[in-house]
Formats: structure tokens, C-alpha cells, sequence
């Protein structure tokens, strides 16, 4: 039996030893719409799927007789202690997952000593979590809006809250396309609400259903200027079939203003750069060299590696696979943290083996809400730590920064076993 790690008072939950076993509790306890909606990826799910088993191409090469008596979990962010190189990636509208939502997943981080990222489509207010969370440094997720008053309000807010970092997602140009959402009409329940954004622009959040077309339904009583602004918008950003272009209707939902086809490296970085100082900006959505040399080129803070958890751009790379290029070309000049398919401590072992500093759960903690709300999420933190220090432990390590590519060999597909 693994020790608890130290200062964390999860007791095991006999019927839940694994995110795998999570996942299937998780499962029953959610509406077929939110259960969708959380776990698909986008178009076949291949990428989704890919996340995960680019882990199983990785073993690890144990070190033995090394005194491990003194396991120390803790990675260091924003001059913040982390109990572990982990953090709970920001996840859209987890008051479907819970009543509590983001203010669960904030209270269970607290608990656990882990970060927390807070999506701009939350269903809990920035500030409301910033209290939940104590002293545990937060960073908001922005999806930067055509429309900038709403982003630079959000921005100004999340300053004020003592945010440390807005992490800019850059892999949603364009929407993915997620047949089961499209296909169940996804409509967030009228009393939950979009949570950051202004009263009148909110008010009818919740009437958007999207048909899959590109068109959603007309919210009643909406004004004419929002209207009028939106049009332009979903034009080019709804699902799209073909070229086919729909007018667009309707207040700030993440049907409509979640993609921004404009955002460019050149106009926006710097932009957000000088409106977000002194918080930190990092761009989350890298997957090639090329871009990453682009975001030191352009002073952002840090870089995560993610094809946002398979939803975007089905037939990506396996954000493990595109990890080792990232991480060359940045060459340590800021921080390279990844996100999508990991499940097991291996699996940040893994990872950080391959030259992250830091790696990022997106459905894992979606389902442990969904499970016990934040005693769920508290435990898929649980869960992780401790297959992570005992995993530290076995491979023989005692220290995170000790953790490199000498601890891993790559198995392909026939078999054949080779040294990184
Ligand atoms: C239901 C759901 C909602 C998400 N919402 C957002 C979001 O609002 N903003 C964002 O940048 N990423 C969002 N993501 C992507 C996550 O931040 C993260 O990149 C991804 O979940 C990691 O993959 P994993 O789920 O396999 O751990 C979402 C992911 C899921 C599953
Ligand atoms: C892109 C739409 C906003 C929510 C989100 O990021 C997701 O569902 O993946």
C-alpha cells in the first residue's frame, strides 16, 4: 500500500484505485449530454484516443540501490510550491459535472496543493474561485474575443483577483467539430450560467443550441447591437459543413465566441502582453517546433504543449509525440508544459522524462467531480500523487528535476526497443 504523500488527508477510496476505474463511476453519474460533451474528442476521436496510448510507447528503465527513503513529489510555479508537477487544466462548464463546478475544483485543489486553471467559459465567477483557492496561485485560460472590451474587462478582473498567468488558447481558430455535441443539440441547463461575462450579455447563455450547421437557435430578448456584432462573427466560426456560411445570432456562448479566426502571433501576443502585465502570458496549443520558436520569439512566459484534449484538430499529433521537438527547440529558454491523455503517474513520469517541465489533466478531474464533486477531484489528485512518488520511487529517483530521458527507452511498433 502507498503512503499518503505528506499533508494530503485523502484516505483511499476502495471502489476507485484508478482513473480508469474514475471514469466509469463518472460515467453513470452524469446526463448523456454532459457525459458526451466531456469525454468525446473531436470527428473520430483519434487524436483523443492517440493522447493516451502514446504513454504505452514509452517504458521506463528503473535505477535500483539508491536510497529512496526521501521522495520529494514538488515542483516549483509561479514561486509556488505544486505538491506535483501537475496542474488541473482549464475545462469549460464543470457546473455540469457538480452543483459545486469550479468552486469544488478549486477547494479540492487547495486541499491537494495543486494549480489551477480556470476556463474562460466557467460556470463560476474568476473571483468566487480565486477565494475558493486560498493561496494557491491560479491562471485564467483566455479565449481572446474579436469584441476586445469583453476580453480586456476579463483581463483586468483576473489582475485583480491576484491571478498569476493567462494561458491564451491558440489551437481554436476554428471550432472542432464534435459530432455527438452536434448531435444531441448541446444547451447548457437555464440555471446554470457562463459565468464571467456581463449580466446582459449572459442572460441568454443558456438558450443557445447549436444544430450543427453553424446556426443556433434565437435566444429571446436579444439586443440588436449584439446581434448585429455576433452576425459577423459566426459567419466564419460555427461548425462549419462545407463552405457554407450561417448568420450568427446570439450572446457570448463558446458556440459563438470561443473561436477567433483573426488571432495572429504578430497583433495579438503583444497586445495581450502589455494588457495583461504584470500577470504572466503563455500560449496553450503548441504542437510543432516552429510555433514554439515563435513564442520565445515573441517573449510569451511559458509554452503547453496540446491539442486540447483531441477536440480540435482531429489527426494531430499525440501531444506526447510533439512534446520532444517542443521541448529541443525551446531549449529551456522558458518553461514546456503539456497536457492531454495522461492518466496514471507514469504517465507524468513519462512526460517529464521527455522534456516537460510540467504536465496538465483536463477529463480525469471532470470525472472525479462528477463522481463526489470536490472529494472526486480531490481523489483523482490522490490518486496521481501517489502513483507518481511511487513511481519516482521504483524508477529510483528522488527529485522531479532529476527526471530525464535516460529513465525511458521507445518501443515501436514491432517490438524493437531503442535508447532516447
Ligand atoms: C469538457 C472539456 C472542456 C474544455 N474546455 C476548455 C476550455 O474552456 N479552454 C481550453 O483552453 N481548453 C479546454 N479544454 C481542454 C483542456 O484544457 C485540456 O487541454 C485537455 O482536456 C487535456 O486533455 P485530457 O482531457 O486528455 O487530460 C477542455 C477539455 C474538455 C475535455
Ligand atoms: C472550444 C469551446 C470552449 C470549451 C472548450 O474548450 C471545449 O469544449 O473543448
Amino acid at each position: 500500500m502507498v503512503s499518503p504523500s505528506k499533508g494530503q488527508k485523502q484516505t483511499l477510496d476502495l471502489n476507485c484505485l484508478t482513473i480508469k476505474e474514475l471514469e466509469k463511476h463518472a460515467a453513470v453519474m452524469m446526463d448523456k449530454q454532459t457525459r458526451d460533451y466531456y469525454n468525446e474528442g473531436a470527428d473520430s476521436g483519434s487524436t483523443l484516443l492517440e493522447n493516451i496510448e502514446a504513454y504505452a510507447k514509452y517504458r521506463i528503465r528503473p535505477r535500483v540501490l539508491r536510497d529512496i527513503s526521501q521522495i520529494d513529489t514538488s515542483a516549483s510555479i509561479f514561486g509556488f510550491r505544486n505538491s506535483l508537477p501537475l496542474g488541473v487544466a482549464p475545462t469549460a462548464m464543470q457546473c455540469l459535472a457538480h452543483q459545486d463546478g469550479e468552486i469544488a475544483t478549486a477547494r479540492a485543489c487547495k486541499e491537494m496543493r495543486v494549480i489551477m486553471g480556470l476556463s474562460s467559459f466557467a460556470t463560476s465567477t474568476l473571483e468566487a474561485v480565486a477565494e475558493a483557492s486560498g493561496d494557491i496561485p491560479n491562471v485564467l485560460q483566455l479565449y481572446l474575443f474579436e469584441e476586445r472590451d469583453h476580453s480586456r474587462k476579463l483581463i483586468a478582473r483576473a489582475k485583480k483577483a491576484g491571478y498569476k498567468a493567462v494561458f491564451l488558447t491558440v489551437d481554436t481558430p476554428m471550432l472542432g467539430r464534435r459530432n455527438l455535441e452536434i448531435r444531441n443539440q448541446f444547451k447548457l441547463p437555464r440555471h446554470l450560467k457562463i459565468a464571467n461575462f456581463d449580466e446582459d450579455i449572459n442572460s441568454d447563455a443558456s438558450a443557445t443550441v447549436m444544430d450543427g450547421t453553424g446556426s443556433s437557435s434565437e435566444p429571446q430578448g436579444q439586443k440588436k447591437s449584439e446581434a448585429a456584432s455576433s452576425t459577423r462573427r459566426q459567419s466564419s466560426v460555427g461548425y462549419h459543413d462545407g463552405e457554407k456560411r450561417h448568420p450568427p445570432s446570439g450572446p457570448i456562448t463558446f458556440h459563438t465566441h470561443a473561436a477567433n479566426p483573426t488571432l495572429s502571433w504578430e497583433r495579438d501576443i503583444a497586445w495581450l502582453k502589455k494588457e495583461a502585465a504584470p500577470m504572466e502570458v503563455w500560449v496553450k496549443g503548441i504542437a510543432t517546433a516552429e510555433d514554439a520558436l515563435l513564442a520565445v520569439h515573441h517573449s510569451v512566459d511559458g509554452i503547453v504543449v496540446s491539442n486540447h484534449g483531441g477536440r480540435q484538430l482531429n489527426g494531430a499529433l499525440a501531444t506526447l509525440d510533439a512534446l520532444p521537438e517542443v521541448a529541443a527547440a525551446v531549449g529551456g529558454k522558458i518553461p514546456v508544459h503539456v497536457d492531454g491523455g495522461v492518466r496514471h503517474g507514469t504517465d507524468i513520469f513519462k512526460a517529464l522524462a521527455l522534456g516537460a517541465d510540467f504536465v496538465w489533466i483536463g477529463r480525469p478531474v471532470l470525472w472525479g467531480l462528477a463522481y463526489k464533486g470536490q472529494q472526486g477531484v480531490e481523489l483523482c489528485l490522490k490518486l496521481l500523487a501517489d502513483e507518481f512518488r511511487l513511481c519516482m520511487g521504483l524508477a529510483g529517483t528522488i527529485k522531479v528535476e532529476d527526471i530525464n530521458k535516460d529513465y525511458l527507452v521507445k518501443v515501436d511498433k514491432s517490438g524493437f526497443i531503442s535508447r532516447l
